[in-house]
Parts: C-alpha cells; structure tokens; sequence
C-alpha cells in the first residue's frame, strides 16, 4: 500500500470515530449493516415526526445490542411536556441509552409544548438526572432557511455554553451539505467566537442523486449547478447515485487543525445505512467508491 494512501492519509484520519444516523424504521437496516461497523460507533437515531417513543426506544436499544453507542435525539418543539421529556428519558436510560443525546429545535412552527428551542430543553436540568453525559447540538454552515444567521450563531454559542454549565460536554453535529468551503469557513468562525466543542462534519452517505436533491431542498441545503458538480454528479443525470468521496478528500485537504479545530464526521444515511456502512469501510480500504 502507497504510504499517501487514504487508509492512512488525511481523509482516514477524518474517518476516525465517524458517526452514522438512523431512523426507528431502520432497525432491520443496522442488522444488516452490524457486521460492517466498527463497535462503539456512535448511531444517532433522529426524532421524526412520524415515528413514536416506542420506536425510537426500540431503535436506541438495538444500537446498544449490536455494540454501539446510541445517541438519541430529543426534539424540542415536539414534546409536549416535561413529564414526556423525563418518560422518554427514562425508557431511554433503562436500555442503556441515555448516556448520550442529540437536542434539536425542531421542525414544527408552533413548540407543540413548553419547549421553544433547545436550548430550553438543556436548562431544565432534567437530562443529567437521567445519566445524560454528553449533549449534541446542530450547527449550519450554510444557514437555515428559516432562522437568520445572527440568531443561529448566539443559539449555538448559548447552547455550548449552558451544556457546559450543566456540567455536560457539548458536542456539535453539522447540517449535510455538498460544499466543504462554507464548512471550512464556518469552522474558523465558530473557533473564533470561542467555542471549542468537537464538531461533526454532516455528510450525506451515498444515495440516488434524485433523494439527495429531495432532502436538500427540504432542509434548505445548496444545490447549484457548480457545487453538485464539483461534488460529483450531475442535474441532468436524476438516475445517478453519488457519494461524498470528493467531498471528504476536499474537505481533508483544507482541514487545518490550528484553524478549524477537532472535526469529525457525521454520516446522514437517509434510508440506505447499509450502503452508507459499506461505502465508509471501502472509502477508508483504499479511498475509491465501491
Ligand atoms: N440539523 C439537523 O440535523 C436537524 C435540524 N432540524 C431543524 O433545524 C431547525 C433549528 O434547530 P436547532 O438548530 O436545534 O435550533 P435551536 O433549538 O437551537 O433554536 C435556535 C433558534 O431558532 C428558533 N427555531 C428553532 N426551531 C425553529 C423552527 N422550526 N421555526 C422557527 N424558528 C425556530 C428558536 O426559537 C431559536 O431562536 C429546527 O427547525 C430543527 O427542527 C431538525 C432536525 C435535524
Ligand atoms: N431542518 C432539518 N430538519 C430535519 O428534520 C433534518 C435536517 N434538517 N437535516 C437532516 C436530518 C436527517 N433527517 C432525516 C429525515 C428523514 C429520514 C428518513 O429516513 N425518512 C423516511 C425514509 C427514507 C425515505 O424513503 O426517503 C421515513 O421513514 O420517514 C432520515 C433522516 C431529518 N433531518
């Protein structure tokens, strides 16, 4: 093996610890892609709408069963109270799941309970009682669609602050995204506001080029014409898939740890966590897509 190549370059050292995310639906997926992943690999499984505590316990649950560390996420704006904050935790913490959490806003317009913003969710001081150790909070290089930027930013730097009040160690997870120049930029801005937290670089696993542009618009992720392309596919060939080989190996390149701090990834599987799996351990063998 070339000594440059990435199983010990740059983009393997970004690869180190990576995370991947899940929904509860996906447990059938993360027993397919068990034998693939390295044991004590963080899986984060989201808080969707349309999926139950139950679900999401079950989820939460067999990560723990198959060997790695879940980190469940909490929305804010979806729950209706604090006594189903501390069940949810609960249940969470029965299975061995609540060592670690993810808060998010959360995407209704009207907090369908006492939560506002994360940041609501940290101050109650509830998550510690339940065994909650470290705490991750979003971040969005690109901004959001719907919360302008000066508004993101003392979001996130008050929420790595109160975590830390809390006595809990913060941890930021990054929107996906195709472009790493607003993410190196982001970082140097986030490390000169002060906040020192590691950062999870989100990246989407490999997908169809037609889902991918689907949870872009979504979420208010860029997609032009010059980005896409750079990161490897093409808006007239919908039919493609693609992976964020380039991405990774771009993002590596510019990756100045005195600048942009400790970074790690963050793998949104978006329906194929196998695929995602299997992708990560070829890109970190010998850098190529499978
Ligand atoms: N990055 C990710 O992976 C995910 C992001 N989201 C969405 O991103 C948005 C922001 O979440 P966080 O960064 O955790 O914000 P946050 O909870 O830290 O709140 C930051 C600021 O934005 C406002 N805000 C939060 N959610 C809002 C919403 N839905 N509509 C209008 N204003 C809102 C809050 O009142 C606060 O002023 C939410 O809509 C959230 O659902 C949801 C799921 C995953
Ligand atoms: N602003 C914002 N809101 C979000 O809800 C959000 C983000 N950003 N950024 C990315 C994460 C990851 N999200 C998701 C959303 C859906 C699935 C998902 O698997 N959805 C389907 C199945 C897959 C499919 O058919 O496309 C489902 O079961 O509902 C996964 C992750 C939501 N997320």
């Amino acid at each position: 093996m070339p000594i440059d190549s990435p199983r010990t370059g740059p983009a393997a050292a970004l690869l180190r610890d990576f995370s991947l995310e899940m929904t509860g639906k996906d447990v059938p997926a993360l027993e397919e892609a068990a034998a693939v992943v390295p044991s004590g690999t963080r899986v984060n499984v989201t808080f969707l709408g349309n999926e139950d505590l139950a679900m999401r316990v079950a989820a939460a649950r067999a990560v723990r069963e198959h060997g790695f560390v879940p980190v469940p996420h909490l929305s804010a704006r979806r729950l209706r109270s604090q006594a189903e904050l501390e069940e949810f935790l609960e249940a969470l913490a029965e299975v061995g799941a609540a060592e670690h959490v993810f808060v998010v806003g959360g995407d209704p317009e009207t907090p369908e309970g006492p939560y506002e913003d994360s940041l609501s969710v940290i101050r109650t001081g509830v998550l510690q009682r339940h065994g909650v150790r470290g705490v991750g909070v979003s971040g969005y290089p690109e901004g959001h669609p719907g919360i302008d930027d000066a508004t993101l930013w003392s979001a996130l730097t008050d929420k790595t602050a109160a975590i830390r009040e809390q006595g809990l160690e913060p941890e930021v997870i990054t929107q996906f995204g195709f472009d790493k120049d607003p993410v190196l930029k982001w970082l140097a801005e986030l490390r000169r506001r002060g906040v020192d937290a590691p950062v999870r670089v989100g990246v989407p696993g490999p997908a169809g080029v037609k889902r991918l542009l689907g949870y872009a618009r979504r979420f208010g992720v860029g997609t032009s014409a010059g980005i896409v392309q750079k990161y490897g596919f093409s808006l007239t060939n919908l039919l493609g898939t693609a992976g964020p080989d380039r991405f990774l190996r771009d993002l590596a390149a510019g990756h100045d740890p005195a600048v942009h701090g400790r970074v790690l990834l963050h793998f949104y599987t978006f329906g194929g966590l196998r695929a995602t799996a299997e992708w990560i351990r070829e890109f970190g063998a010998d850098g190529r897509t499978p």
